[in-house]
């Protein structure tokens, strides 16, 4: 099967390409699942996620070599030699050009490579992985990125616990490759947190974990249409409570607002303290006063829902539309 093929019907305007990079475990599937609920959009089930308005890329599926293949190889998934950097950069170019691609299948059910897949045109592509930003022809072709950056005690937890229960993993494997992977993630995943327009990051709570302290950095002039905060909140009614401010910071040497919120909503209060919070925000552009709220509320089961990240993802994925009604308005 040809790699690049015309579409069944090229669309109108350009998609628009949203890149999402992370290390493995940081929540990437969990915040796009988030994504596509927020939008409303009706996914189709496969290994893909594809909805009526977006389509979702895991750049794992580039993977050059299959589970048993990188034991052979004694490289991690992280490390640019075992990833297909050339056909990654082709096909995301050329889903930007209106293009379908058969893309090949990484499973990690197996960790075997399963038959390429037909992926026609979507209003917006997201190509979420290890490496959308580190490969300069797979970030040519972005018209926003976003990284997610987790600390350590945070993101080895979510990895083993995931890895064990969904992979089949021990979780003395699981720990043996994290630390086998450290260099490999200095070397070709975090740096590509320096050229987001907006980053996510996950920090233990000043109440300490399980609590966290979530961050959305939003680089002044970048690709992500900023929001900014009426007054600092301080809400109570939960364990440990949660307070939400913003302040201006450097990041890597770029200019940068910050719009942290540190603990937790009172789910028992969802609705109301939400309702509260986004009638705080400015610059949401929602489709109604209340579209944030309702997303939350409908998406209260998914994982991060009582804590900045849910709250963050849930804005993220307005924006996402935003940048989507800006580009093709
Ligand atoms: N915001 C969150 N809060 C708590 N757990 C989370 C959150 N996001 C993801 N997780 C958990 O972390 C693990 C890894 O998430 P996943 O989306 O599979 O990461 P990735 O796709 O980046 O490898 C999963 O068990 C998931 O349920
Ligand atoms: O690290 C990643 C990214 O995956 P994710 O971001 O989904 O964790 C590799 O794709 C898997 O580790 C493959 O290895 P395996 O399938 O052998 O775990």
């Amino acid at each position: 099967m040809v790699p690049i093929l015309e579409a069944e019907s090229k669309p109108e305007t350009p998609p628009v390409m949203i890149g999402v990079a992370a290390d493995s475990g940081c929540g990437k599937s969990t915040f796009l699942r988030r994504v596509l609920g927020a939008l409303g959009t009706e996914v189709k089930p496969g290994h893909t996620a594809i909805g009526d308005m977006l389509t979702v890329i895991c750049l794992d599926d580039y993977h050059i070599n299959d589970r048993a293949g990188r034991k052979a190889t004694s490289l991690s998934a992280l490390d640019a030699r075992e990833n297909d950097f050339a056909l990654m950069g082709a096909q995301i170019e050329a889903l930007k050009q209106g293009k379908a691609i058969y893309k090949p299948i990484y499973n990690h059910d197996t960790g075997n490579k399963d038959p390429p897949e037909l992926i026609q045109p979507n209003k917006v592509f997201v190509v979420e992985g290890l490496h959308p930003i580190y490969d300069e022809k797979a970030r040519s072709n972005l018209d926003m990125a976003l990284y997610i950056d987790i600390v350590n005690d945070v993101k080895f937890a979510w990895k083993i616990q995931r890895d064990v229960a969904e992979r089949g993993w021990t979780e003395e494997q699981v720990r043996e490759d994290i630390e086998k992977r450290l260099p490999d993630f200095a070397e070709y995943v975090d740096p590509q947190k320096k050229d987001a327009d907006v980053v996510l990051r996950y920090e233990p709570s000043d109440q300490g974990l399980p609590y966290l302290k979530v961050k959305l950095i939003q680089k002044k002039g970048g690709a992500f249409p900023a929001i900014s905060l009426k007054k600092e909140m301080s809400l109570t009614g939960s364990k440990p409570g949660a307070t939400i401010k913003q302040y201006d910071d450097d990041w890597y040497g770029s200019p940068v607002s910050v719009i942290e919120m540190d603990g937790e909503i009172d789910m028992d209060n969802m609705a109301e303290q939400v309702a509260e919070i986004e009638a705080n925000i400015e610059g949401l552009n929602g489709r109604s006063p209340s579209e944030l709220t309702d997303a939350m509320v409908k998406l209260k089961d998914s994982p991060g829902s009582q804590n900045g990240t849910g709250l963050l993802q849930a804005i993220i994925a307005m924006k996402i539309r935003e940048v989507y009604d800006k580009l093709t308005a």
